[in-house]
C-alpha cells in the first residue's frame, strides 16, 4: 500500500462519508485490508482480480500490490470517478479497470478471481454471480450469512444458502471482523469467507430450477424429503412429484432436507428435472 493511500486519506480525498442507505460501509481496518488478499490460496492465479464495490479504493489498493491486474466495479457515479482520478496511473499502465454500474447488471469480466468487500444488500445475489465462474473467491459477508453459506448438514445453519454456495463450491468462514472495522460501522457483525471452485458431482442442467427446488424442500425440513417433495410441488413446479418419490432411492427419501448433502441435492434435482416435470412444461 502507498502511504498516501491509507483509508482515512482515501475517505477525506473523496469527501464522503459512506451511505448505509447506498451499502456504503468503508474498510478503515488497515489489518483487516491487508489481510483480505492474503486468504486467497498460495497456488491462486492472482493475473486478474474482480473487486464488486470499489468505494474510496483501500481494497483496491491493496489487490493493486498483490495481483497483477484489477478490475473494480462501482455502482456510485461519484465514487466511480474518484477511482477514475485517484488510480489515473494504474489505468494508464493497463493494471486497472473501473466499471461504472450495477454488479448484478453489467458484465463481469474473465477474471481469475475475487476479493470484494460486498454490499451486503445484495450479497446473495453478486455471491450466485459470482460461484458459477468457477472462480476462488475471498468476500466479506454480514457474519450471520457467512456462517449459514458455510455450514455443514445436520447443523442448525445448514439450509438452502448451504446447498446452493455448496454446490458450487467449498466455502469456509476465514476471519470473523467486527463493525469497528468500517466507517462507518454497520449494525451487524461480519466474517470473511473463502470459496474454492469445485466440480459438482453432479452437473446440473437447469440451474434455476435446482435452486427453486432445494428452496422449496427447505420449507419442509422437519419432514421427510418423501413428504417434502409432495408438499412442495407447487413450490418447486414438478408436475408429478409422486413419479420423483417412485424413481429416488428410499433411504435418501426418509431422511430430512437438513441432513441431505449438497451433491446428493443435486442428484435429487437431476432426477426429479427427468422424471417429475410431467409430459408438459413443469
Ligand atoms: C461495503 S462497501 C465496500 C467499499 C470498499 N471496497 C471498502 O472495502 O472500503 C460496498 C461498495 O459497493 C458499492 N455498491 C453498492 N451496491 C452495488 C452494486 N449493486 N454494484 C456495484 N457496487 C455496489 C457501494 O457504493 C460501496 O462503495
Amino acid at each position: 500500500m502507498t502511504a498516501s493511500r491509507d483509508p482515512d486519506r482515501l475517505l477525506e480525498r473523496a469527501g464522503v462519508t459512506g451511505n448505509p442507505d447506498r451499502d456504503q460501509h468503508f474498510l478503515v481496518d488497515e489489518r483487516v485490508l491487508d489481510r483480505l488478499p492474503t486468504h486467497l490460496l498460495d497456488d491462486t492465479d492472482r493475473s486478474h482480480v474482480l473487486e464488486i464495490g470499489g468505494g474510496t479504493g483501500a481494497l483496491t489498493d491493496r489487490l493493486l500490490s498483490t495481483c497483477d491486474r484489477v478490475t473494480t466495479v462501482e455502482r456510485d457515479p461519484a465514487l466511480a470517478e474518484f477511482l477514475r482520478q485517484e488510480f489515473a496511473a494504474e489505468i494508464d499502465a493497463g493494471r486497472l479497470t473501473v466499471v461504472q454500474g450495477d454488479a448484478l447488471e453489467v458484465d463481469l469480466p474473465d477474471a481469475t478471481a475475487s476479493v470484494s468487500n460486498l454490499p451486503y444488500g445484495v450479497s446473495s445475489e453478486i455471491t450466485f454471480r459470482l460461484l458459477p465462474l468457477g472462480i476462488p473467491t475471498v468476500l466479506m459477508f454480514q457474519r450471520e450469512f457467512a456462517e449459514r453459506m458455510a455450514a455443514d448438514s445436520g447443523t442448525d445453519d445448514y439450509g438452502r444458502l448451504s446447498v446452493s454456495a455448496g454446490h458450487y463450491a467449498d466455502v469456509a468462514v476465514v476471519e470473523p471482523v467486527p463493525p469497528t472495522a468500517f466507517s462507518p460501522p454497520p449494525a451487524v457483525e461480519s466474517a470473511i469467507v473463502r470459496t474454492t471452485p469445485r466440480e459438482p458431482a453432479y452437473v446440473v442442467d437447469d440451474e434455476d430450477f435446482f435452486l427453486r427446488f432445494v428452496k422449496a424442500l427447505f420449507t419442509q425440513r422437519r419432514k421427510t424429503l418423501r413428504n417434502a417433495v409432495r408438499n412442495t410441488a407447487h413450490i418447486s413446479g414438478l408436475a408429478d412429484p409422486d413419479a420423483v418419490v417412485a424413481a429416488a432411492d428410499e433411504s435418501l427419501m426418509s431422511r430430512r432436507a437438513g441432513d441431505v448433502a449438497p451433491d446428493e441435492f443435486a442428484a435429487l434435482a437431476t432426477l426429479a428435472a427427468e422424471v417429475g416435470q410431467g409430459d408438459g412444461d413443469g
